[in-house]
């Protein structure tokens, strides 16, 4: 964030009072760029001026003079404010916008030397944005809060908790989280901006993932996750006595809550954001992603950063900006709970089975705005006519899709959708649909959006109005014969007003005693000469008058409506969420019915059986380039009969085989199953997995100074570290980046862990053909290899995966297909020769036969020994430390003291 740095608000006063308000305000608002309203422009000033100007390629002037010096300025016109703001946030800068709160004429009043008064109205901020140009259609925009209560823990360990918004769609959830987690559930939320307390940026583990956000991070002094505050700030906003209504919330939940809310409070200044109640997520309720494994798989977002190519955007077949965002945040997050699933995948088959009902509420779908938005905006009194619009069209699109669904027997997720769908306040569409014109303006100041026949006031006004600029039509025709100039004409601007205007000469004789003082001169111009009468001016005022009634009666018009559109906000919100679901079914049932793609079965067993898999993304990619087919390929990972662990195939082949499409595309199919989807395979079946894992390829960390080695060790020793029976993990070249010999020996033992230790299902593909060798002796691995065939020294890949150890890697036969040049070529065989007839005096089965068995294994932990209860256990066991005053607290640590056996 850029500091700007406005001069000493204490110097002496030598400042304009204009310039003294601003550099109250300046100083009100550190680190944010005020845009200082001015007419129909927002000015910056003083370094403002200068930071602006740079990042929006804008003309820095001068404005007058402060303290004897210039002062830097430039200003964006009101009507592109939205551009210059989206640039300014994309560029990690923070926007305070400064209105005027009182008509220019009003501080005229008080005194010619009266300013007009201004203040801040809102704080812009990267997590905080509502309008349309600022967000992404496709994409949710979180501000979240992290809170952290020391000690909180039954343990004593300390807890955390997450609370995300979308002011923009007024969802609100909860969850706690962990220092090991928080990773991979910011990695998942994905928000746009976290508030957190500026004590835990000191923090060992918190703060380098919370530095890490960059310009997204917002510290917040302490007061903002003040725990004993939080709930009845929470119950204020939401207007209850109690959160119990809501659900059971642990503390650090409700003060990550109320100090996103305070926040919200701080940037929206007096604007009420209409939330839903916070949900909270079931604990382990969605499968574990870090952000390394979702950069690896490409789900959101590509390697190289782009949304095109990712998973998300290759399977998205949703027609609504709400579905989108759905669709991705279940691919962000994969549920891990069977019954979830299944609902999900019922709904789909549903769909499958009755395409003709599937495209019909497609086509419904395709016409349906974004209700939710237009309704946060509304409720923050940041709305137009087309915010009106889009929840009229959004609630015909509901009675249409509800009416649709209304005679078939649907699985639960569309039948509860029909519900909520019906569920919408009768009459609030055929309110707005009466009220509103056909053709909108943006901006509610403009007008003209009130259907004629609404209201009987603003169509007299309206009629009064139309009616004098006929009456002047009239009045320019007599004028024309009275004067005998047919090229009389009437005119309109904004200084004079209506006007007559005639060539000079002509008007020459307006002036003489011919016409005796009918018309009164106004203006002469180079070449024409202006004029008006008594009866012009009164019309002229009887329109202006008229016009302003008109647009008074139009906005009060207005300001009801929305009133009824928030009131209804609970029901309105529930259908567009209801809608959305709808259409990532029908989405995916689309997709599903187009690449072939299978139900998984999803349930709570070790297995992980997938018959004819398939990489949906590589898949596209090569039927979009027409050449050859993709390969399915089956994968069984599931755990033996009667074992609490997983198997462990390890693949070798040559490059370009298909290593890391297969491993990947498994863990797309475990994605995909646990979001609820169908699958790109012949059969699948997948026993839930709490956490995934994917080291595929190298990337250097530069930016965090780590080698691309480090950055390859650091991520396998958090799935080392944190996999579980219940995992998948999907490991691609491990120890690739180092000494063959070291890299051999990292990945033998890594093997070796995973097997014994973390007994998760694993892939893991290597170009050490040593390794094949511990098939011999860990039970659950087993060797795979991809088929090549051998042609006239050339390789052909055949992509096909099947049981086996490849001998070798084909590395110069790839090479030579790309392009390297044949003396190299034919120098790196000699060279391969002499290495493999050394290799094969120390073979790998010397490494099987001399290490010691099961190394990984780790020593049995010894047996507890304990006679009788643990008073000191039993004493911290009763403590309640929410419950206590800062005495009792004390009075409690003397007794533990006590009770501490002395040996
Ligand atoms: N099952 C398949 N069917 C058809 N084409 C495939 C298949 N798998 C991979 N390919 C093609 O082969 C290319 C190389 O695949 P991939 O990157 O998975 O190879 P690799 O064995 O991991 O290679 P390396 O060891 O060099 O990293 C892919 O880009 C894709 O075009």
């Amino acid at each position: 964030m850029l500091e700007t740095a406005p001069p000493d608000p204490s110097a002496p006063p030598r400042a304009t009072p204009m310039m003294e308000q601003y550099i109250e305000i300046k100083a009100a608002n550190p680190g944010y760029l005020l845009f200082y309203r001015m007419g129909d422009f927002y000015e910056l000033f003083f370094h403002d001026a200068e930071v602006a100007s740079r990042a929006l390629g804008i003309t820095l002037t001068k404005r007058g003079k402060h303290l004897g010096e210039d002062i830097p300025m430039c200003g964006v016109p009101i009507h592109a404010a939205e551009d210059y703001l989206e640039k300014l946030i994309a560029l990690g800068h923070r926007v305070a916008v400064c209105e005027q709160l009182e008509d220019p004429a009003e501080a005229k009043r008080r005194g010619s030397k009266s300013v007009v008064k201004r203040d801040v109205v809102r704080l812009v901020t990267p997590g905080t944005l509502t309008e349309e140009r600022l967000l992404d259609t496709r994409q949710s925009s979180f501000l979240a809060a992290l809170a952290r209560n020391r000690g909180g823990g039954a343990d004593g360990a300390d807890r955390l908790a997450l609370a995300w918004i979308d002011l923009s769609t007024g969802e609100f959830r909860l969850a706690g989280t962990a220092a090991d987690r928080l990773g991979a559930d910011l990695a998942r939320i994905e928000p746009r901006e976290l508030v957190a307390p500026d004590g835990l940026l000191a923090d060992e583990t918190l703060g380098p993932i919370l530095r890490g956000l960059g310009p997204a991070l917002t510290p917040l002094p302490a007061a903002f996750f003040d725990g004993a505050t939080a709930a009845a700030r929470l119950a204020a906003f939401f207007g209850v006595e109690t959160l119990d209504g809501f659900g059971t919330f642990e503390r650090v939940e409700i003060a990550a809550a109320a100090a996103a809310l305070a926040y919200l409070e701080k940037t929206q200044i007096g604007e009420r954001p209409r939330l839903a109640p916070p949900t909270r997520e079931a604990d382990g309720g969605t499968m574990l992603i870090d952000a390394a494994t979702r950069a690896n798989l490409e789900l959101s977002r590509t390697l190289s950063g782009e949304r095109r190519g990712s998973l998300v955007a290759t399977i998205d077949r949703t027609v609504t900006g709400p579905g989108a965002r759905l669709l991705a945040e279940r691919i962000a997050s994969p549920s891990t709970d069977p019954e979830i699933i299944d609902r999900r995948l019922d709904a789909i088959g549903f769909l499958i089975a009755e395409p003709r009902l599937r495209e019909r509420l497609r086509a419904i779908l395709s016409a349906a705005p974004d209700m939710a938005r237009a309704l946060s905006r509304l409720a923050l009194n940041r709305g137009g006519p087309r915010d009106l619009a889009a929840v009229r069209l959004g609630l015909e699109a509901a009675a249409d899709v509800a009416a649709a669904l209304a005679g078939v027997v649907a699985p639960d997720e569309l039948a509860a959708a029909a519900e909520k769908l019906g569920a919408v306040p009768a009459g609030l569409a055929a309110l707005l649909a009466g009220a509103l014109a056909d053709e909108l303006p943006l901006l509610k100041r403009d007008g003209g959006f009130v259907r004629r026949g609404h209201l009987a006031a603003l169509d007299e006004a309206r009629a009064l109005r139309d009616e004098s600029r006929r009456v002047i039509a009239g009045l320019q025709a007599d004028y024309a014969e009275d004067t005998g100039v047919k090229a009389l004409k009437i005119k309109h601007n904004n200084v004079l007003g209506y006007f007559i205007e005639v060539a000079q000469a002509h008007g020459e004789r307006l002036i003489s005693a011919e016409f005796a003082g009918r018309y009164i001169h106004r203006q002469t111009m180079a070449g024409a000469m202006r004029f008006t009468t008594t009866a012009l001016a009164e019309l002229e005022a009887k329109i202006a008058s008229a016009g302003d009634r008109a647009l008074a009666l139009e906005l009060e018009a207005f300001e009801a409506l929305a009133a009824e559109v928030v009131a209804a906000g609970d029901a309105v919100r529930a259908a567009a969420a209801a809608l959305a679901t709808v259409d990532v079914a029908a989405a995916l049932a689309t997709l599903a019915e187009v690449g072939g793609w299978c139900r998984p079965e999803v349930d709570r067993s070790l297995a992980f059986a997938v018959e004819g898999g398939r990489h949906p993304v590589v898949e596209a990619a090569l039927a979009a380039e027409g050449g050859e087919a993709f390969v399915a390929n089956d994968c069984d990972l599931s755990a033996p009969d009667g074992e609490e662990a997983g198997r462990l195939w390890l693949i070798t082949g040559p490059n370009m085989a298909g290593k890391s499409t297969f491993l990947r595309q498994n863990a797309l199919v475990a994605v995909l199953a646990q979001a609820g989807s169908y699958v790109p395979a012949r059969a699948a079946r997948i026993g839930v997995v709490d956490r995934l894992f994917s080291r595929v390829g190298a990337a250097d960390d530069l930016a965090r100074g780590r080698s691309t080695f480090m950055v390859e060790m650091v991520e396998t020793a958090a799935i080392l570290n944190q996999a579980t029976t219940r995992s998948l993990v999907v490991l691609d070249e491990i120890g690739r980046g180092t000494a063959t010999f070291d890299g051999l020996s990292i990945a033998w033992a890594a093997i070796e862990h995973l097997h014994d230790v973390n007994r998760s299902r694993a892939l893991f593909a290597t170009h050490y053909h040593e390794l094949t060798a511990l098939a011999t002796r860990l039970g659950r691995v087993e060797n795979a290899t991809v088929r090549v065939r051998e042609w006239q020294g050339d390789v052909v890949f055949l992509h096909e995966i099947v049981p086996g150890a490849a001998d070798r890697s084909y590395g110069i036969q790839v090479a030579k297909l790309a392009g390297l040049p044949a003396p190299v070529i034919a120098r790196a065989r000699a060279v391969l020769e002499k290495l493999e007839e050394g290799d094969r005096r120390s073979p790998a089965q010397a490494l099987v036969d001399d290490l010691p068995l099961f190394a990984a294994r780790p020593a049995p932990a010894p047996p507890p020994q304990r006679a009788g209860p643990d008073p000191l256990e039993a004493a911290l066991d009763a403590l309640a430390p929410d419950d206590l005053t800062p005495r009792e607290a004390l009075e409690a640590l003397y007794r533990l003291k006590a009770l501490r056996p002395r040996g």
